[in-house]
């Protein structure tokens, strides 16, 4: 996360301090990526707020790579404003991000599978001691610092020295989330987060997106899980084929409504049809035409699961 990006040179507008409009910490506004002549992403607005969980859904090819990438400084927007605390901004690399306090935790984590856990939590910016040239690293401070923080966001470790490759992948996703919210991330990017896990490391991996949303950062969690993002969001963006289909916040769309759309809205409808007429196929779960061209309930469920 931390090598320059040669590929583009974007200017950062200096920081203008104070929160955007209402807190808003990143906001799109009718943002787009074209990939030469491939429109991955095309009039997307979206805004994120401390103490929100935003979460972006979209089936694979949707664009949500391509969001993360913009907001997290892989790669710079090619339509509409990208803003930080209400000014615009151009990102050269993740860098840039991070010195606004973006952090982004990706699927694959990028830790040192042998090294133990502690090590991993100040991987690249390890605490030293003692004078040059004979500084050293900080062992003990780290230690005490990593199993510190990680008791703060509520993740109890047996072992700070087992190798952090040992962990479930649920508690290596912890530890990363608890190792972005030290750096001092104000915003935090998921990428699918609980993509590879089971049930109940989802659980865990959700209760400490609630966490870090209840320390205030603004989250952004990518995932293709309605039933993941309703149990934390805050605010809900689905994104097809490269378009925002809908952005609505909890209190108007139901979980029914947003796996309807995640589900693919008319295509579904369409396949109920078709396999209606298939013996030995139940389509009884599946949705009529009607439910999803139903307006979205304006009254619909409050508060958190
Ligand atoms: N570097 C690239 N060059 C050309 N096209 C790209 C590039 N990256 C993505 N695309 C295209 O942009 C569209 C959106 O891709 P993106 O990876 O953002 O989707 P996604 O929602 O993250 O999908 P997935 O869940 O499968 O990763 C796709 O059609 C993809 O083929």
């Amino acid at each position: 996360m931390k090598e320059k990006n040669s590929e583009t040179h974007g200017e950062i507008i200096p920081d203008s301090g104070p929160q955007g409009e209402d807190g808003v910490l990143v906001e799109l506004r009718n943002a787009g990526k074209s990939y030469g002549n491939i429109r991955a992403l095309h009039g997307v607005s979206l805004q994120v707020r401390p103490n929100q969980v935003t979460c972006v859904l979209g089936d694979n090819g949707a664009g949500k790579s391509t969001l993360i990438k913009i907001i997290s400084g892989l790669h710079q927007h090619t339509e509409g404003e990208f803003l930080v605390d209400g000014a615009p901004v151009r990102f050269a690399s993740p860098r840039d991000a991070l010195d606004k306090g973006i952090a982004t935790v990706y699927q694959d984590l990028a830790t040192v599978p042998l090294m133990p856990v502690w090590r991993n939590f100040f991987l690249g910016s390890e605490m030293t001691k003692g004078p040059w040239p004979v500084r050293r690293l900080d062992i003990e401070r780290m230690k005490k610092t990593a199993d510190h923080e990680l008791r703060e966001m509520g993740i109890v470790l047996d072992d700070l020295e087992q190798p952090i490759g040992t962990l479930s992948g649920g508690q290596r996703q912890c530890v990363a989330i608890a190792r972005a919210v030290y750096f001092g991330a104000r915003v935090l990017i998921l990428d699918e987060p609980t993509a590879a896990l089971g049930v109940k490391q989802s659980g865990v991996v959700l209760k400490y997106i609630a966490a870090a949303r209840d320390r205030g950062l603004g989250v952004i969690f990518i995932t293709h899980n309605p039933h993941h993002a309703y149990m934390v969001g805050d605010h809900f963006s689905v994104l097809r084929l490269g378009t925002m289909e809908l952005s609505a916040s909890r209190a108007q769309v139901s979980l029914e409504e947003l796996t309807n759309h995640m589900a693919g809205g008319a295509e579904l409808a369409a396949l109920k049809h078709e396999l209606s007429q298939v013996s030995g196929v139940d389509v009884e779960g599946l949705p009529e035409k009607e439910d999803l061209t139903a307006p979205l309930a304006a009254g619909g469920p409050e508060g958190k699961a």
